[in-house]
């Protein structure tokens, strides 16, 4: 039986969702403290730790690549893009790209678009609020509101570019135009990404592409109202993303952080961040973004993954990185039940990629033949029907 406490907890929720103005529409209120359901449990994976002093200091340390050396070797290192991309996704699971080639005009314009989205008439944005992810476009606050353990300080567009983009006029004219232009570019940028990903993980160029990896995309647009008690919210909880691979634009405020090396390290603002799982060769970078106290800040996460498709296809670490020394650790996976997963679970700091994580005692092998006799057939595996 439900408790006091939790049918208390969802009457907030319930509440606070049907009001279809978000956080903002708490701070355009002018509360002082923050409702409760907004206030992360005393979880050391959840809280946020105190600023370091010396972070800021690390930060310097945080991959850079430049892009425009894409077909030359740096001069200043001798290395090439690939060398560099391979060191960064094993050693982070992340970096950020310059000469990326999307004007500065158009991720100014972009942030831009979503800030006039969120500050406009909330009677206006409220026709666009929705919890029905079959829908192209809706605005919400907090995807996982019902099933998360904590509410974040954030309000959210979410918009599928593709497969099957929105018809133009279906989107807000706050930021329909470059909405167009932007994922135009970001779509140009992954393909980019993903060759070059392909040929760091060794792999023909084409191999990601061809497996899927660049054939959905989602835009994720982040509102994050100032906090009045920043202590006690967190703006992002820890997590890591359940797309192949994020390219994130962040504003001039900054805030996003990132776990390296068991501390957490500030991404100063630089357009271009991205997370790619591949048997755990690349790492998927756990980060966050605290609840900040100075004023809004825009943030536009465009996911590679393909959820809204019912695609049938399995995937699992890539086989031709596999042998006997270095065999799977993670079971396969439609991209529908990582989703669907992810989604019920929300954001709990722990990675997705846990739950596929083979045990010893569940471990598959495909190289051990008395193991592969056994094997359950693949395709009628998924999440709910695990081997
Ligand atoms: O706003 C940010 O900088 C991070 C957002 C994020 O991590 C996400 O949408 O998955
Ligand atoms: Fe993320």
């Amino acid at each position: 039986m439900a408790s006091a406490a939790s049918n208390d907890r969802l009457a907030q929720l319930t509440s606070f969702d049907e009001t279809k103005a978000g956080v903002k529409g708490l701070v355009d209120a002018g509360i002082s403290t923050i409702p409760s359901i907004f206030i992360h449990p005393h979880s050391p994976s959840l809280r946020p730790t105190p600023h370091k002093p010396d972070s800021s200091i690390i930060s310097t340390s945080v991959p850079v690549i430049d892009l425009g050396w894409i077909l030359e070797k740096d001069p200043n290192t001798g290395k090439d893009i690939t060398e560099k991309v391979r060191d960064a996704a094993e050693k982070w699971g992340f970096f950020q790209v310059v000469n990326h080639g999307i004007p500065v005009e158009d991720l100014e314009a972009m942030l831009e678009g979503i800030r006039r989205f969120f500050e406009q008439d909330v009677e206006v944005k409220k026709g666009y609020y929705s919890r029905d992810y079959r829908r192209a476009m809706l605005y919400n606050s907090n995807f996982d509101l019902y099933t998360g353990p904590a509410t974040n300080w954030r309000d959210t567009v979410a918009c599928r570019i593709a497969p099957d983009p929105p018809p133009p006029h279906d989107l807000p004219v706050a930021f329909r135009e470059i909405m167009m232009v932007y994922s135009e570019q970001v779509t140009k940028l992954g393909d980019v990404l993903l060759e070059l990903l392909s040929e760091a993980l060794g792999l023909h160029p084409n191999y990601l592409k061809e497996i899927g990896c660049g054939e959905g995309l989602s835009l994720f647009c982040h509102y994050y109202p100032a906090c009045p008690q920043p202590e006690l919210a967190m703006g992002t909880s820890r997590h890591s993303d359940s797309s192949f691979f994020t390219v994130l634009l962040q504003d001039h405020v900054g805030g996003l952080q990132i776990l390296h090396q068991d501390q957490w390290i500030d991404v100063p603002p630089l357009p271009g961040a991205l997370v790619l799982t591949s048997n755990d060769k690349f790492r998927s970078i756990e980060h966050r973004v605290p609840a900040n106290s100075k004023g809004p800040r825009v943030s536009v996460a465009s996911f590679f993954r393909n959820a809204s498709d019912p695609n049938p296809r399995v995937y699992e670490p890539i086989k031709e990185l596999l042998s006997e020394a270095n065999p799977p650790k993670y079971r396969g996976t439609t991209i529908n039940d990582y989703w669907t997963y992810y989604s019920n679970r929300g954001l709990i700091g722990v990675s997705a990629l846990e739950h596929l994580r083979q045990t010893a005692s569940s471990f598959k092998n495909p190289f051990d033949p008395v193991q592969r006799t056994h094997e359950p057939i693949k395709e009628l595996l998924s999440v709910t029907n695990p081997p």
